[in-house]
């Protein structure tokens, strides 16, 4: 029926006169659509559940017409190929398939439950040191993983940093993230010519001097959502974007009294202008204030610490 599609995956040497097992891809009809969750420049997602296995999804919708009359096409294929090759990580929200019908395309996608970091930051206003360590851990987790299969984020911030049913960390929204190609992944971070400029509290001086991203452009936003997390507002704010832009320029921020003393210090090599001298993921997960944090798959299995303001 319509959206939906049946493939077949052939078996080499059926064992049984079955020549082919008959997998059902699933289509607009096999779904119930519930809320929006979050609207994208040129998509939409929507919560929704599976009519057959009442598990629940997030489901992406992408209008083919406007992607192409905003020649969003580009976009559409880096976002696409960079969750395929994301695959399985506790830390990355997954797809688990795409259908399209005659007006749309759609991503069937983890849910992830409990919303955006943005805002239960909000509503606690802060986070205490063992919340910034584990969420802070978690975040860095996942950057490695993304990293290492040679994805550059280049938008990390609270927005699009979600927390899944068990209250842990899923990065998402990766239309705008960088594929460092094969030779570039291995040597060092090239400096990528692009027009993309993220969201202005978390843009890296190297974008906005040289328009160029790296690895470690990522470990600038990651530095100022270890700040914001900490103090409740992120370290370079002004009240219109150029402002912004000038105080990350001029490294222009201060840390709040009481800002806890190893925090400081890991911010503060976080936060610096020149993109080689900045820590690198080795380095951070190696650093003071993550001490006593067990690095890798264990990172995923800790229960989330109590949600408590910093005082
Ligand atoms: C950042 C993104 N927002 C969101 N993107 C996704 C969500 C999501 C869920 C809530 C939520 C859940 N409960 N309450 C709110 C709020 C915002 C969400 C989700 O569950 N699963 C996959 C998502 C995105 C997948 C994308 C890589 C393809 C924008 C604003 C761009 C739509």
């Amino acid at each position: 029926d319509k959206g939906a599609a049946v493939i077949y995956k052939i078996e080499k040497n059926p064992s049984s006169d079955e020549q082919a097992t008959k997998i059902i891809k699933k289509g607009v009809k096999d779904f119930n659509f519930g809320r929006t969750l979050g609207e994208g420049s040129y998509s939409t997602v929507v919560a929704a559940t599976d009519r057959q296995t009442l598990k629940e999804y997030a489901i992406k919708i992408l209008d083919k017409r406007h992607i192409i009359k905003e020649k969003k096409v580009k976009y559409v294929n880096i976002e696409k190929n960079t969750l395929n090759r994301l695959g399985d990580h506790p830390g990355v929200v997954s797809l688990y398939y795409t259908f399209q019908d005659e007006r749309s395309l759609f991503y069937v996608l983890d849910l992830a439950a409990n919303g955006e970091l943005l805002g239960v930051l909000k509503r606690l206003g802060s986070f205490d040191e063992e919340c910034t360590r584990y969420y802070g851990g978690q975040i860095l987790d996942a950057l490695d993983y993304m990293h290492t299969k040679g994805i550059i984020h280049r938008d990390l911030k609270p927005e699009n940093i979600l927390l899944d049913e068990h209250m842990r960390i899923k990065l998402t929204d990766f239309g705008t993230a960088k594929i460092l190609d094969q030779n570039e992944g291995e040597s060092q971070d090239q400096a990528r010519a692009n027009s993309f400029v993220g969201t202005a509290e978390y843009v890296s001086p190297e974008l906005l001097t040289d328009k160029a991203a790296y690895k470690s452009s990522d470990l600038w936003a990651f530095g100022c959502i270890i700040y914001q997390l900490l103090s409740g507002r992120p370290p370079f704010k002004a009240s219109n974007e150029y402002q912004t832009f000038q105080k990350i320029v001029h490294l222009d921020y201060s840390f709040p009294l009481g800002f806890p003393a190893h925090a400081r210090d890991l911010v503060s090599k976080l936060l610096v202008l020149d993109p080689k001298d900045r820590l690198t993921i080795e380095d951070i997960k190696k650093h003071e204030f993550f001490a006593g944090v067990e690095w890798g798959r264990a990172i995923w299995k800790a229960n989330p610490p109590k949600l408590r303001p910093h005082r």
